[in-house]
């Protein structure tokens, strides 16, 4: 579902005349099957926020190769890119990355808005995902009057509304409290089990990672070992 071969990357830091080359990830191979639970953990600096950006093309690599649902993406351009994303992969960041000035109905809408999803069918689809993850009554709350919990799940909803094969999540239980947490982390593995939704999930946090089929683990921009966990 998502192969990552001989994939290396380097920053360039420092002003023209100076730069200097920083390896950040170097030599990753990495399988992640369909339906799989992947956590990546790691030291900060480790270079996990930059693998994910890799995989969700907002930043090229320097070599090697990335491949997801048989596509290889590691080519594409920023159009390429932008509607591969639309089609195939779901974002729940631990900020949450609501748009304040929508509200939590328009949030969850907006993807479809940019698929050119007609007006009656989005109402109905946002309306569905509204009941799947138990907003109902706040579709008109705008994010500054949710709390934490329930803007993860605008932002779960919003990642959801266009079916993703795969959703690649950054921290999204870091602002949670644990209850919270636990909630969102049932709700991942339901998805998963139900819905077949493969997740790459980033985590400092050992309750995620213990959800994971799998815990890739990087150190200096390398895979330390791969950890096969027993559900
Ligand atoms: N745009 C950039 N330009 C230069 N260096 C960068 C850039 N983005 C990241 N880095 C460097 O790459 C390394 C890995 O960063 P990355 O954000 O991938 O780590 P991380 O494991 O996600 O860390 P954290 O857990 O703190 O989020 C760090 O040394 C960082 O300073």
């Amino acid at each position: 579902m998502i192969e990552v071969n001989h994939l290396y990357h380097s920053f360039y830091v420092g002003k023209k005349n100076r730069r200097q080359e920083v390896s950040v990830l170097k030599n990753i191979n990495l399988n992640i099957e369909a339906g799989e639970i992947v956590s990546i953990v790691g030291r900060s600096g480790s270079g996990k926020s930059t693998l994910l950006n890799l995989l969700s093309g907002y930043i090229k690599p320097s070599s090697g190769e990335v491949r997801i649902q048989g596509e290889n993406v590691t080519n594409f351009t920023e159009s390429q890119w932008a509607g591969f994303r639309a089609d195939h992969l779901g974002f729940i960041f631990q900020s949450f990355q609501l748009i304040p000035s929508m509200t939590s109905f328009q949030n969850v809408e907006l993807p479809l808005v940019m698929q050119g999803v007609p007006d009656k069918q989005r109402k109905q689809k946002v309306a569905e995902i509204f009941k799947r993850v138990e907003l109902e009554g706040l579709e008109g709350h705008y994010p500054s009057e949710l709390s934490g919990g329930q803007q993860q799940r605008v932002s779960v909803a919003r990642a959801l509304v266009v079916n993703p094969p795969i959703i690649l999540a950054d921290e999204p239980t870091g602002s949670l409290d644990n209850e919270t947490e636990a909630e969102l982390l049932a709700f991942i593995q339901q998805l998963n089990k139900e819905e077949g939704i493969t997740f790459v999930i980033i985590t400092h946090d050992e309750e995620v990672a213990s959800i994971a089929d799998r815990t890739v683990r990087l150190e200096g921009g390398s895979i330390l070992e791969e950890e096969e966990m027993s559900r």
